[in-house]
């Protein structure tokens, strides 16, 4: 989605236009990162030195290294990417003139991402052992984690855009008020929304997944397919949203909502004469 565009941006139907095109994005992410094999060293810090006195892993090391040059190219003056490593440089290009379309925040869950892709996420997709592909493993780990970084982030767009329905506006400011976590979280939940986007990413993962035949079959799990023929499991893909991607949307959903009414005029107030 055009950030710069100002009208329709906080349209809920093309909001969520944009976290199923993500869901292409991180499915294809991890079956890249898939290909090669655990690499644990890569997660390990004080496994190489390195010339500037860096003292993390090597993973740490080559994100931050990414970072900073996005930094310069004024990738996180978009309000839809958010960095994982600091310091990072100063922008060498003009920032552009995005509409305010977020209420000022600095919510940024990108350590939580982190720590799940590499408890839960990497040890599920990849083949144990070290195949010495470091470089190649680490650049699919920072795409794995750049996609999903955004996908989550992206509950602050969400979370604007329930909060400016008018038929939510007043219980959403009376929750947010009351600090009442669990009521706003029931509030922006929407189940059918959740339940029709796992059932489609199991049939995504399944294809996506799997290699066609020349005659254009695709082997499924259910149908016989051996583990060399399945790329990730969808059972994988499809638990990583239950338990992980969509809990952790909803947070940033909620810790923006609570935030909300920070140096807000509600304009329906009426103004005491
Ligand atoms: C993103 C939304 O908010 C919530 C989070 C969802 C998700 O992370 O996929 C889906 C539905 C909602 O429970 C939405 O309403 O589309």
């Amino acid at each position: 989605m055009n950030l710069l565009e100002k009208d329709n941006a906080l349209s809920l139907a093309r909001l969520r236009d944009v976290l199923i095109r993500l869901e292409d994005t991180i499915i294809f992410a991890l079956i890249e990162r898939a290909q090669f094999a655990l690499n644990a060293c890569t997660y390990q810090p004080g496994v190489y030195e390195y010339n500037d006195g860096y003292k993390g892993s090597f993973l740490g090391y080559f994100l931050h290294e990414m970072e900073k040059v996005h930094s310069r190219v004024r990738r996180y003056t978009s309000p839809d990417e958010y960095p994982f490593t600091s310091p990072l440089p100063a922008p060498i290009l003009p920032t552009l003139d995005f509409p305010p379309t977020l209420h000022p925040n600095h919510i940024n869950v990108n350590s939580d991402i982190m720590d799940r892709y590499l408890q839960d996420i990497v040890p599920k997709i990849c083949a144990p052992g070290d195949d010495l592909n470091y470089g190649s493993s680490a650049t699919r780990d920072v795409e794995c984690l750049q996609a999903l970084s955004k996908r989550i982030h992206y509950g602050k767009f969400i979370a604007e855009s329930k909060f400016q329905d008018p038929a939510q506006q007043q219980t959403y400011i009376q929750l947010i008020r009351a600090k009442d976590r669990d009521g706003i979280m029931e509030l922006l939940t929407n189940r059918t929304v959740e339940a029709a986007l796992l059932r489609r990413l199991r049939r995504k993962a399944m294809i996506y997944g799997h290699d066609i035949t020349e005659k254009g079959d695709i082997i499924l799990e259910d149908e016989g397919s051996t583990p060399t023929q399945q790329k990730i499991p969808a059972d994988v893909v499809v638990d990583l949203y239950e338990r992980f991607v969509i809990p952790l949307t909803k947070e940033v959903e909620v810790e923006y909502l609570l935030k909300r009414l920070d140096g807000w005029q509600d304009p329906s107030a009426t103004t005491s004469s």
